[in-house]
């Protein structure tokens, strides 16, 4: 029996005043596999994964995240969901080890439970001298990192995550890379969107391309580079002549 895909666009459309921002997007990423989210300024990157995250309502089609539909059945769905936004939402007035204290509280986790688990994630990010200080004064760096603790609290299965390296030096950055290598080991299905394609190359099992709206390339960095008619191109130039002026034809959905 096939495995139910860990996430599944259907047909997925949001049109902003009459502007398509996302256009009829199919894709299904596996458990354990790491997709690679591609596309230019204003492609459509954000609002995708917003309407996956269940933040943003599509206008048409569907998301399923491990079987369940992001909008019938949200309490299934986003428990199931860790996001990291491209820009991260902290509660600045509160320390590190209060503000995961307060979102172990609201995934509903015992007061013992939320309490080590913080322990845990603050360890894991390498906050753990930081943890009595207020998020207001800390780096971008390290909100950023406050905001990936946050996102793991509840062991997600699904892992969504906008422009993660943003902001982190060159030792944190391989830290978090590494990190997602070990998730997708355990199973947790990822999708990542980045500008640097050397992270795309590197982490993701796939890659989608998405340019004004549309998923028009959809595979391996080789797979790219022959879809975009240029066997054996870098992940650079296989984007570069994908997001060029004449549209392609869209990918098949995975
Ligand atoms: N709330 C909104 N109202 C109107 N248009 C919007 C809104 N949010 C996004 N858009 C438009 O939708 C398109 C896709 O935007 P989106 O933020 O999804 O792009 P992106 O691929 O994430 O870009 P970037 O790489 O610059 O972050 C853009 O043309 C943008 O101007």
């Amino acid at each position: 029996m096939a495995t139910t895909p860990a996430i599944l666009l259907e047909n997925l459309t949001k049109t902003y005043g009459g502007f398509p921002a996302v256009q009829g997007l199919n894709l299904s990423v596996r458990p354990g596999e790491i997709f690679g989210f591609l596309g230019a300024n204003g492609a459509g990157k954000t609002t995708t994964m917003k309407m996956m995250v269940g933040l943003l309502p599509p206008t048409s089609g569907r998301v399923r995240i491990l079987g369940h539909d992001v909008w019938q059945e949200p309490a299934k769905a986003k428990r199931a969901i860790g996001y990291v936004p491209d820009t991260p939402i902290l509660h600045e007035l509160l320390t590190a080890r209060e503000f995961l204290w307060f979102m172990a509280d609201l995934y509903g986790m015992s007061r013992a439970e939320g309490k080590a688990r913080a322990e845990e994630l603050l360890a894991l990010m390498g906050l753990t001298a930081q943890a009595d200080r207020l998020i207001r004064d800390f780096s971008l760096g390290m909100k950023r990192k406050m905001a990936i603790a946050t996102a793991l609290l509840h062991r997600p299965r699904v892992l969504l995550l906008d422009e993660v390296t943003n902001g982190l030096d060159a030792r944190a950055a391989r830290e978090v890379k590494d990190l997602v290598k070990a998730w997708a080991r355990e199973g947790v299905a990822v999708v990542l969107t980045t500008h640097i394609l050397s992270i795309a190359e590197e982490l993701s099992d796939r890659i989608g391309l998405i340019h004004r709206g549309r998923l028009i390339a959809n595979g391996t960095a080789a797979e790219l580079a022959e879809q975009a008619g240029r066997p054996g191109a870098s992940l650079e130039e296989s984007f570069l002549a994908l997001t060029g002026d004449e549209l392609p034809e869209e990918a098949d959905p995975a």
